[in-house]
C-alpha cells in the first residue's frame, strides 16, 4: 500500500518579490476581435523600435575573460577556506568525517533563493555542488557505492548528489551496496527507492528491515530512457534488453514501435547496453550516459511513457546528521496486532502538525501477518515536535526504528 498525502514539504523561502515579476501582456491575451489590430500594432512597434546595440564579439569575449579570471580567483579562495574549515573540524580519520550534508543543503538552498536567472535552479545547484564536491575532495574523495555497472541512472544520481569529485564504486546489487557501506569499504551508498511511474523498489525497502544503515539524503532524478543500439534503424531491431522497471516505463512506446521485438530482462540498464553492443539487431533501453560508456547511439528517445518520469534514490551511510532546516524523517514502524493500530501510531505526528509524505506497508519478516510500515514525515529527530511524537509512538507501536533524518532533495 502506498499513499502520498497532498501535504508537501515546507515551501522554500524564495523571496516572493524577486520571483513574481508580472508577465508582459501580449496580443494573445486580448479579446479575439481586437486581436488582429493588436497583432498589427505590435508588429509595427517592433519594426520601429531601435535595435539595442550588441557589443562586438571581441569586446564580449574580453568581458567573459575578465569574469572567468574573477570566478577562478574566488573558487580558489573558497577552496582555501573550505580547507581551513576541514582543519577546524580537528584531526579526523577520513573524508566521511568532513562531509556535512546539512551544511551542503543550506548552501544550495541559498543558491536557489538568490537565483534570478537566466540559468535555472537545477543548473546553478549542479555548479555549486561541483564546487563543494571539489572542496571536500581536498581532504580525500568520498567513496560512493551504487548499483552498477558504469552508466546506470544510479551513477547519475551519485553525481547529482555528491558531484564528480568522488570515487564511485559500481556494485552488482542493492544488497551489495548496503554490505559495502556497512563494512566501511564505501562511505555512502546510493540506492533507488521509488519511481513515479512504477512505484516502490521493494528490494531496497526490505534491506532496511535488517540493516543498521541510516538514510542521510535523498536524490530525485528525472529519468529519460532511450533506445540505444550500435546499428542505426528501429526497424532492424529484433531484441531489446533492459531492466524490468525500464521496460515498464516504456510499455506504450514499445507496443507502438517495437511490438514484435523480443524483450529480454537483465539486471540493470547498463548491463542491457553492454549486451546490445554485440549486434546490429539488438538494442537496449537505458539512459544516454550508457550510450557513451558502451559505444552505442540513441536511435530514439526520450521514450518513457510519462514525461515526468522521476526516480527517487536514498543515500545510505553509517550515521545520523544534524538538522538542515528542511528535513524529512524516515521511520520503520512495526505495529501491534490490534484494532486501530495504524491510526494510533500516526496520531502523535498528526496532532503536532507533522506532515506525512508517504506510507508503505511490507511484510515485517517477524511473523505471519505482521506488517512493518515505512513512513516519511516532515521534520528532524533532533527537533522538539518530532522527538515528542517519537516518545509517544514508542508506547503505541510494537517497535520503531528511525531510518534517518535528512535534507529534503534540492532541485
Ligand atoms: O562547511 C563545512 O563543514 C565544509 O566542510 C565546507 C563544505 C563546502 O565546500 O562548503 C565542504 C564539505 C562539506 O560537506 C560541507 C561544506
Amino acid at each position: 500500500m502506498t499513499t502520498k498525502s497532498s501535504k508537501t514539504a515546507p515551501a522554500k523561502t524564495k523571496s516572493a518579490a524577486a520571483k513574481t515579476k508580472p508577465a508582459a501582456k501580449t496580443a494573445a491575451d486580448k479579446p479575439a476581435g481586437k486581436k488582429k489590430a493588436a497583432d498589427k500594432l505590435e508588429a509595427a512597434v517592433e519594426a520601429a523600435a531601435p535595435v539595442a546595440a550588441v557589443p562586438d564579439l571581441a569586446t564580449l569575449r574580453t568581458r567573459i575573460d575578465g569574469i572567468d579570471r574573477h570566478i577562478q580567483q574566488l573558487i580558489a579562495e573558497r577552496a582555501q577556506f573550505a580547507n581551513q574549515v576541514g582543519k577546524a573540524k580537528g584531526k579526523l580519520a577520513a573524508a566521511v568525517d568532513y562531509y556535512r550534508p546539512e551544511r551542503e543543503a543550506q548552501v544550495l538552498r541559498r543558491v536557489v533563493d538568490r537565483n534570478d536567472g537566466p540559468l535555472n535552479d537545477e543548473v546553478l545547484v549542479r555548479l555549486f555542488r561541483e564546487i563543494m564536491s571539489a572542496c571536500l575532495a581536498q581532504q580525500e574523495p568520498l567513496k560512493i557505492g551504487f548499483l552498477g555497472p558504469e552508466g546506470t541512472h544510479s551513477q547519475q544520481a551519485v553525481y547529482k548528489h555528491f558531484g564528480h569529485s568522488i570515487h564511485g564504486l559500481p556494485l552488482s546489487s542493492i544488497e551489495e551496496v548496503f554490505q559495502e557501506v556497512e563494512a566501511g569499504n564505501a562511505d555512502f551508498g546510493v540506492v533507488p527507492v521509488e519511481n513515479s511511474t512504477q512505484g516502490t523498489i521493494q528490494s531496497t525497502l526490505d534491506m532496511f528491515l535488517t540493516s543498521k544503515l541510516k538514510i542521510s539524503g535523498e536524490v530525485e532524478l528525472r529519468v529519460h530512457q532511450h533506445l540505444l543500439s550500435r546499428g542505426g534503424r528501429i526497424e532492424d531491431i529484433e531484441r531489446v534488453y533492459s531492466h524490468p522497471q525500464s521496460f515498464a516505463q516504456c510499455k506504450a512506446w514499445l507496443r507502438q514501435y517495437l511490438p514484435k521485438a523480443e524483450k529480454i530482462p537483465v539486471s540493470s540498464n547498463a548491463e542491457a547496453a553492454r549486451r546490445a553492443r554485440n549486434a546490429d539487431d539488438a538494442a537496449a533501453i537505458a539512459g544516454v550516459a550508457a550510450a557513451n560508456v558502451y559505444g552505442l547511439r540513441s536511435v530514439a528517445g526520450p521514450i518513457e511513457d510519462r514525461p515526468d518520469n522521476t526516480t527517487r534514490f536514498l543515500v545510505v551511510g553509517r550515521e545520523l546528521f544534524s538538522p538542515s532546516g528542511n528535513d524529512r524523517t524516515s521511520l520503520l514502524i512495526f505495529i501491534k496486532d490490534q484494532p486501530g493500530a495504524l491510526y494510533n501510531v500516526l496520531s502523535p505526528f498528526a496532532k503536532r502538525g507533522l506532515s506525512m509524505n508517504r506510507i508503505e506497508s511490507r511484510p515485517g519478516h517477524t511473523g505471519r501477518w505482521q506488517y512493518a510500515f515505512f513512513v516519511d514525515i516532515g521534520g528532524h529527530v533532533q527537533e522538539d515536535a518530532m522527538r515528542e511524537a517519537l516518545e509517544e509512538l514508542q508506547e503505541l507501536a510494537h517497535e520503531v526504528k528511525v531510518l534517518g533524518s535528512y535534507p529534503v532533495a534540492i532541485a
